[in-house]
């Protein structure tokens, strides 16, 4: 089974105006992270991933179907027991969420008192987790006096207090600037390698789900409508939502009227290759060669998760013998002649 498991989940808000229909926030979701992952939920605004995330810790109710965390079915949890499986859970957010009239040290004490810890346990506990996330020397500094970074570290220990097995970070990259976010993420994934905790990102950033996950799912109108290996998923999108997510990273085949442009512009015939496809670029450059036509690469980009290669490139093809040429690599596998 796997740790976070939702099966036919829907969630219904009443509507929020008078006479208003109701808000079908999740609408039959099945989803399944297994334990030591770390995975991405993404979607455009209003997709429904902040309230996906919410029915994993309990702080929402499904109006239907089940939500099981590490075996436990949380829909039918009484409050007490809510609150001890949501101890489980560490979260990070967006605006890092820290008390500005405690320091440092009071932000990380503040779960730990709550959670019952003895005063030199809370001590020996709090020292760990600043070294852990690199700010042993700032435990009395004030939230103002840290940098974004330094902020959503204090956020990530924070969450990590009370040993959690699940981390949920909601957009906790999103407000800030690429060197911190990198920053950041290599924190996520050290707290996922070094102290096997499973995590639950959710982002609309195609560069944090490359760099960081290792599985993703799609969301679109209340549905997971794609979900699977990052590599494979970016590799092979299926829904037009996915493609548009992974165009961020890589350009899409051109059509319409950037086809237009590019035929103005260079002229010739094009072809798009597939840099992952079956047929290895080696063979389609060769082919070329072995026609005596000329190529240029026109459009497209490589992109790399982890070990896999995905993108596309687009030729320009010159020369006599093009038409010959690009009925020969037409032919190829992961080879599409645009014009
Ligand atoms: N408590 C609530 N009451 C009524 N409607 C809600 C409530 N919470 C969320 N919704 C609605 O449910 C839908 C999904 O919202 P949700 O916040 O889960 O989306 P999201 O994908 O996280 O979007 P964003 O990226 O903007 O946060 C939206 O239409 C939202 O307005």
């Amino acid at each position: 089974m796997a740790l976070v498991e939702l099966r036919d989940v829907h969630k219904t808000f009443a509507p929020t105006k008078k006479g208003g229909a109701p808000i079908e926030a999740i609408r039959g979701v099945d989803l399944d992270v297994e334990a030591g992952e770390i995975h991405a939920i993404v979607g455009y605004s209003g997709a429904g991933k902040s309230t996906l995330v919410r029915l994993v810790n309990a702080l929402e109710q499904p109006t239907s179907g089940s939500v099981t965390v590490d075996g436990t079915r949380l829909d039918q949890l009484g409050e007490r027991d809510i609150r001890r499986v949501r101890q489980g859970i560490g979260m990070i957010f967006q605006q890092f969420n820290l008390m500005r009239s405690r320091t440092v040290w009071g932000n990380l004490e503040f779960p730990l008192k709550l959670a019952g810890v003895d005063q030199a346990e809370r001590q020996r506990r709090i020292s760990e987790l600043l070294h852990f996330v690199g700010l042993a020397d700032k435990a009395h500094a004030y939230p103002e006096q840290l940098s974004g970074g330094q902020k959503q570290r204090v956020g990530i220990a924070r969450a990590l207090a009370t040993n959690p097995s699940i981390l949920l970070a909601d957009e906790s990259t999103s407000a800030l600037d690429p060197d911190t976010t990198r920053e950041v993420l290599s924190l996520l994934r050290k707290v996922n390698e070094d102290l096997g905790i499973t995590i639950i990102v959710i982002t609309h950033e195609m560069d944090v789900v490359r760099t960081l996950a290792h599985r993703v799912s799609v969301m679109e109108h209340g549905r997971v409508v794609e979900s699977g290996d990052v590599a494979e998923v970016f590799a092979r999108p299926r829904e037009q939502v996915t493609r548009r997510f992974v165009a961020t990273l890589v350009d899409e085949v051109p059509q319409g009227a950037e086809l237009e442009a590019l035929r103005e512009r260079f002229g010739g015939r094009l072809l798009v290759v597939d840099v992952e496809g079956h047929t290895s670029q080696a063979e389609v450059f060769a082919a070329l060669a072995a026609r005596g036509v000329s190529v240029e690469v026109v459009q497209g980009g490589v992109n790399r998760v982890g070990s896999a290669v995905f993108g596309h490139v687009t030729l320009s093809v010159h020369g006599d013998d093009v038409d010959a040429a690009v009925a020969q690599v037409g032919r190829l596998e992961g080879v599409e002649v645009l014009a």
